[in-house]
């Protein structure tokens, strides 16, 4: 049926109801994409580990029957040169409902779009869900680090992610500078004939999808408040926009009123009675208020290049990139993938932290309801970063630390399950 995927025999598929709640068997296909870069280091690892958690939590009555599927460099070798993400991984991925992936390579300046976004863009992954939390005894650069505990819902399928742009020189900049100035009247741009050009769609429809979840996480998660995180400021009909249609929807749609005229507001969770409110910040300020003020903040709100940036900054926080989780979700679909990137440098090495793709797989499976596999995976993370016995990133500012490889963090992990 497919060219280069082999469906595992004795597994079934997730499916879903009319109200996108899932249907997850005892032995659910799961498709997964080992990654460019260190995704042959922290793939199989995530793969062991998590099979050693729902081994321990089930014993036996629940399996994940892994199906890979291809993209990056791995689909060019198989599908050939020119084929990076191959028709049928997208379909594999909307059919199955319920994926993991490893990181994949994008060429800065020329070359491929990324593929990461591609994928968001082909299954609609609206929401990129990165929660940021600390784990006692990790390295951090600040102080109290316990006290950063926030969710970031990044917009994920639009602004200048969505891949308008025209190389300086080419005829499409030309015409499309020269449709500023003739048609539009617009002088701002400083050097016409050597500039590249880019568009950053925001849209109504866009924004309050995102908000929705956002604050709909809240009420569900108890938690304290909302933050629209923009550069409204500045780009007023993008950014500025982004953080009125928030506002107008925590109103129109889940009862907000304002506080002192506003335009931060509240709502009264429906399900604990709290106040839940909605706020904004600007973007500038946001970065330097996480390092000074993180308890401030909780549910994050943003557009997709703050949300990429925001991601990376707050889990430096907490340890850094090493354990930063994250979710790619429509309505229906959710593709789980850590928030870094291939790490050129240690690929094949069998070196990095393997814990970003493991905490991600702790949302796939809790987002499966496989719940006690996945408190058993976080309980298991937190008691080996316990042990001392941790990769290069921790233990390079770890007293006391012995340094273990990327498959040896993995051994550590299913060795701290059995001690539960
Ligand atoms: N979703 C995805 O697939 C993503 C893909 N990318 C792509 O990845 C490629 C490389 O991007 P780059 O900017 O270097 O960013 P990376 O996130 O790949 O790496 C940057 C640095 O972060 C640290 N790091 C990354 N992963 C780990 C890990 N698992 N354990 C410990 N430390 C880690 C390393 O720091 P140190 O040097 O201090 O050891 C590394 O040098 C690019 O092609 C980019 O487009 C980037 C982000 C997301
Ligand atoms: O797609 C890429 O190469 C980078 C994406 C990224 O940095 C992210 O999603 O956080
Ligand atoms: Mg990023």
């Amino acid at each position: 049926m497919y060219q280069h995927v082999t469906v595992p025999e004795g597994g079934q598929k997730i499916t879903a109801n009319a109200d996108a709640t899932l249907n997850v068997p005892d032995q659910p296909i799961i498709p997964f994409i080992e990654g460019d870069g260190v995704g042959v280091d922290i793939t199989p690892v995530m793969l062991q580990v998590v099979d050693a958690a729902v081994e321990k939590a089930y014993g036996g009555a629940r399996k994940i029957h892994w199906m890979e599927v291809y993209a990056g460099a791995k689909a060019a070798r198989l599908y050939g040169p020119e084929v990076s993400l191959p028709l049928e991984t997208v379909q594999v991925l909307k059919d199955y409902l319920v994926s993991i992936k490893g990181p994949l390579t994008t060429p800065v300046g020329g070359g491929i779009r990324s593929l990461n976004v591609t994928l968001r863009q082909e299954l609609d992954l609206y929401v990129c869900l990165r929660p940021v939390q600390y784990f006692d005894g990790v390295p951090s650069p600040v102080k109290e680090p316990h006290k950063v505990d926030m969710v970031i819902f990044r917009e994920n399928s639009e602004d200048i992610y969505a891949g308008i742009e025209f190389e300086a020189g080419s005829d499409s900049a030309r015409r499309l500078i020269k449709f500023l100035q003739d048609e539009l009247g617009s002088k701002k741009v400083r050097f016409p004939e050597t500039s590249g050009v880019g568009v950053k769609p925001v849209s109504q429809e866009g924004t309050e999808r995102l908000v929705r979840k956002a604050i709909q996480y809240a009420i569900d998660n108890d938690k304290p408040s909302v933050t629209l995180v923009h550069k409204g400021n500045i780009m007023k009909f993008t950014e500025g926009a982004f953080r009125d249609w928030g506002y107008g929807l925590a109103q129109k749609e889940f009862g907000a009123t304002l506080i002192d005229g506003g335009p931060w507001c509240r709502l009264t969770n429906p399900r604990t009675g709290r106040t839940i409110t909605i706020k904004d910040v600007i973007a500038d300020a946001f970065l330097q208020q996480i390092i000074l003020r993180p308890a401030e903040y909780s549910v994050i709100a943003t557009l997709n290049l703050n949300g990429d940036y925001i991601s990376d900054a707050l889990a430096a926080q907490v340890g850094g990139i090493g354990i930063a989780p994250g979710a790619n979700m429509s309505d229906s679909i959710a593709v789980f993938e850590a928030t870094h990137g291939t790490a050129p440098k240690y690929a094949g090495k069998d070196y990095v932290n393997p814990g970003s793709e493991i905490l991600s797989a702790e949302m796939m499976l809790r987002h499966m309801g496989w719940t006690e596999a996945a408190d058993l995976l976080l309980a298991s993370m937190g008691r080996a970063i316990l042990t001392k016995k941790v990769t290069y990133d921790f233990a390079r500012l770890m007293e006391g630390a012995i340094q273990v490889s990327c498959s040896g963090f993995g051994k550590v992990m299913i060795e701290q399950m059995d001690e539960a």
